[in-house]
């Protein structure tokens, strides 16, 4: 995979028909009003962002939005134990209070956590209007911005509530990612690393060479991430939606990495965090149902570590308490648990045939580590 220059913007796009809509990514896109204008559904602008991200770019983006259009900002608190019911009920107020009518924007400019919820909030909104994802994390980047999926945690499991509703257009400013914590650009890296894994061995390879280069903001190096994370996700969501079938893959790691986070209380580990472990745990038990061979394992352990991630659970988390967390999982449609699991690096697949007796034991040991 070569690096071509980080300076080209660059468009992709989700093909959903009617509701397709474009990626755009580069540097500097987020004051640019060409970027914005085309995909407002009217006057009425609600930039909705967190006490972290608004003082870094609220203006900016405000920048990049025509005079005459009647422009609201609502900034919330920050963190992932903010992403409930009750946060995107003052979305719903501050919407009502500005009269805002069907034909008004949402603009989400934060990580995945403001994405989330506001794409959540979109949706209900007079039965839903629309909303335009300007991601400012990696793992939004990557991953949370694309493909509609919308929602809140609640206490007893990971996304609970929320829909489906496609974002009209996504801008992804890589600019933004300066300013981003090592921790966060890690968490990021932890969904990029997962697109490898499920779906492109090449691009495995290329991360595993290029990752010191990821972690120390090469911009180059970064753009090709984001454009290719970007591209297998929009092709799964462009044939599967709503999680029929193949847009499972995009949970590899997820049912154990769900499970820590809520044990943990939200926002402890961070989502990609818990997906880095949750996704070294999936590749083990892979190797243990025979798919994958002790280099194989040993070699996703090193690309995981070298993104600064962890590679196995909280040492406190008991083995029942992660089963019956992992039972609750959405993927879940019987009594048996439905895995994503990698037949070889690059090849994943959904699996609903792990002997009960083989998890227990499996998740046992790793609790014990
Ligand atoms: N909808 C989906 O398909 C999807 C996919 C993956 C993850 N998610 C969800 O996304 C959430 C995680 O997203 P996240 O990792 O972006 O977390 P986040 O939204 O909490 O952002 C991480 C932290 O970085 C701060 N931040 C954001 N941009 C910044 C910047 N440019 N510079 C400095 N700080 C910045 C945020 O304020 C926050 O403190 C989880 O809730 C996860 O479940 C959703
Ligand atoms: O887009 C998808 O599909 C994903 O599964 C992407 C995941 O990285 C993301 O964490 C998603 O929010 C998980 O969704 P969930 O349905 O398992 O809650
Ligand atoms: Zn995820």
């Amino acid at each position: 995979m070569s690096d071509d220059s980080a300076t080209l913007p660059r468009a992709l796009e989700v093909s959903l028909g009617e509701r397709s809509y474009p990626i755009h990514i580069g540097p500097g896109l987020l004051g640019d009003p060409a970027r914005l204008t085309p995909f407002l559904a009217g006057r009425q602008v609600m930039v909705v962002t967190n006490t972290a991200v608004a003082p870094l770019y609220l203006e900016r983006l405000k920048a990049g939005l025509d005079d005459g259009l009647e422009v609201r900002e609502l900034v919330l608190p920050d963190g992932e134990a903010t992403k409930t019911f009750a946060t995107v009920e003052r979305i719903w107020d501050a919407l009502l209070e500005a009269g805002f009518n069907r034909r008004c924007t949402l603009i989400a400019l934060g990580g995945g956590v403001i994405g989330d919820m506001v794409g959540f909030a979109a949706a209900c909104y007079q039965r839903g209007v629309a909303f335009i994802q300007v991601p400012t994390t990696l793992l939004a980047q990557v991953d949370s911005s694309v493909g509609g999926k919308t929602g809140v945690n609640h206490p007893l499991g990971k996304n609970m509530i929320g829909a489906f509703w496609q974002p009209r257009a996504v801008l992804i400013d890589t600019d933004t990612l300066s300013t981003l914590p090592p921790r966060e650009l890690s968490a990021g890296l932890a969904e990029v690393i997962k697109y490898g894994l499920i779906r492109d061995a090449g691009f495995l390879a290329w991360l595993e060479e290029t990752m010191p280069r990821l972690r120390d903001l090469d911009a180059a190096a970064l753009t090709r991430a984001i454009e290719r994370s970007c591209a297998i996700k929009a092709e799964i969501v462009a044939e599967d939606e709503t999680e029929q079938g193949v847009r499972a893959l995009l949970n590899l790691g997820h049912t154990f990495g769900h499970a820590i986070e809520a044990h943990q209380g939200y926002g402890v580990w961070l989502h990609g965090e818990a997906v880095g472990a949750g996704m070294q745990m999936a590749v083990e038990l892979s190797a243990r149902l025979g798919w994958l061979d002790a280099d194989e394992v040993a070699r996703c352990r090193r690309i995981i570590a070298s993104a600064g991630l962890p590679l196995a659970a909280p040492a406190a988390m008991g083995a029942d308490d992660f089963l019956a967390r992992m039972r609750l999982d959405k993927k879940n449609l019987d009594s048996r648990m439905r895995l994503i699991l990698l037949r070889s690096l690059g090849d994943a697949c959904v699996h609903d045939e792990t002997p009960p007796a083989l998890l227990s034991e499996f998740i046992g040991a790793f609790a014990r580590r």
